[in-house]
């Protein structure tokens, strides 16, 4: 049986880069690369049975998708793109809060009464008509746009593969409208284009990826639990903050409600002295603060976590039920 260390791509270069290097660090996962930022093979500090290469955001997902890495960072975007039966060949862990962007359709903010993609609909049809010829449309993510038309009934259209500063397609006339990605939209505005009102194709962010096709032996398994364990103690830090409080009456059942109303545990059981300890979504947290006040709490104190590390791991669980039996 092999014994092959884990895989783990991280993006080199790009929006995602800085970030995703930030990420691991925090999680305690320091990311080494030896012989500086040029050097495309690394480590994980701490984890001799990790390496890591540095690809490009798109390559990872290539990668992932051909099962050559284990685990890889990269966008939701270019996953859905490029990975074809996503489901059977990756598996999307988490995303990770970082690498925002959207996938749209945009069109010339000169076609006033081009709102929807039902208006597209009617343009692509008057330019068959008129011109002769299929709307044409520059992005990409092709396979995103086919399915995006597809869904939405648009059948005549062409597709003019970009390769990069898609918004300029229109203005030169190379294409009629574009596909692209977008996070402020300064780009579109800058090229005098709109998104459609229903024009959102996909909501991407970065995402923690792992492959279904690679070789997961004993020992990259083993590498992936460690990391897993780490990353999810750091997530489960960023979701929740700890809540102390000293509440009156039956704290067996405030707990009970605390986590009904407002997704709330209490990791740590529940005794009948000293402040009632809990995990709270942080969303929650002004509305449970009121709520404890009015079971009888004078205070309520939150605090930040840095790492909340659980006995189950929820992470490696997916990864270990998507890999199925072995
Ligand atoms: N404003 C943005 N524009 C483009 N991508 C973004 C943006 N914000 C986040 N991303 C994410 O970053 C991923 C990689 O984009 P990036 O521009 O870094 O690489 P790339 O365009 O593939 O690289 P290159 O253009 O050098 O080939 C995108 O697929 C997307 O998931
Ligand atoms: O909505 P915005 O915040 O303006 O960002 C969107 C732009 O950013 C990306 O290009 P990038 O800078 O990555 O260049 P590229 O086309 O070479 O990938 C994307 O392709 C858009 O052009
Ligand atoms: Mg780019």
């Amino acid at each position: 049986m092999s014994d092959e260390p884990l895989l783990l791509a991280v993006p080199s270069k790009g929006r995602l880069q800085e970030n995703a290097f930030a990420f691991f660090a925090q999680a305690g996962l320091p990311l080494m690369q030896p012989r500086g930022s040029r050097d495309y093979r690394g480590t994980v500090a701490g984890l001799p049975s990790a390496r890591v290469l540095f690809l490009s955001a798109s390559e990872i997902a290539k990668e992932l998708s051909l099962g050559n890495v284990h685990l890889g960072v990269t966008g939701e975007d270019l996953i859905r793109e490029q990975v074809p039966q996503a489901d059977t060949r990756v598996l999307l862990l988490a995303p990770l809060g970082f690498g925002p962007a959207s996938v749209v359709i945009a069109v010339p903010q000169a076609w006033i009464d081009v709102r929807t993609m039902a208006d597209l609909d009617d343009v692509a049809t008057r330019f068959r008509s008129r011109l002769g010829r299929p709307l044409r449309v520059a992005t990409k993510y092709i396979t995103l746009t086919r399915s995006f038309f597809a869904q939405n009934g648009l059948g005549d259209y062409r597709i003019v593969e970009s390769l990069g500063a898609t918004e300029g397609a229109p203005a030169s006339g190379t294409a009629d409208v574009i596909v692209d990605i977008t996070t402020t939209g300064s780009t579109l505005a800058a090229n005098a284009l709109k998104v459609l009102d229903d024009g959102l194709i996909l909501k991407s962010e970065a995402n923690l990826v792992a492959s279904l096709r690679a070789d997961w032996n004993p020992t990259a398994l083993s590498a992936a639990r460690a990391i897993l364990a780490r990353l999810g103690a750091a997530a489960r830090a960023r979701a929740v903050q700890e809540v102390k409080a000293l509440p009156k009456g039956d704290r067996a059942m405030i707990v009970k409600l605390a986590g009904e109303q407002f997704g709330a545990v209490a990791p740590f059981g529940i005794s009948a002295d000293g402040p009632l300890v809990l995990h709270v979504p942080k969303s929650a947290i002004y509305p449970i603060a009121d709520w404890l006040m009015a079971q009888g709490a004078d205070t309520v104190a939150t605090t930040d976590l840095d790492d909340v590390f659980q006995s189950t791991n929820p992470l490696n669980e997916r990864l270990l039920a998507a890999l199925g039996p072995r």
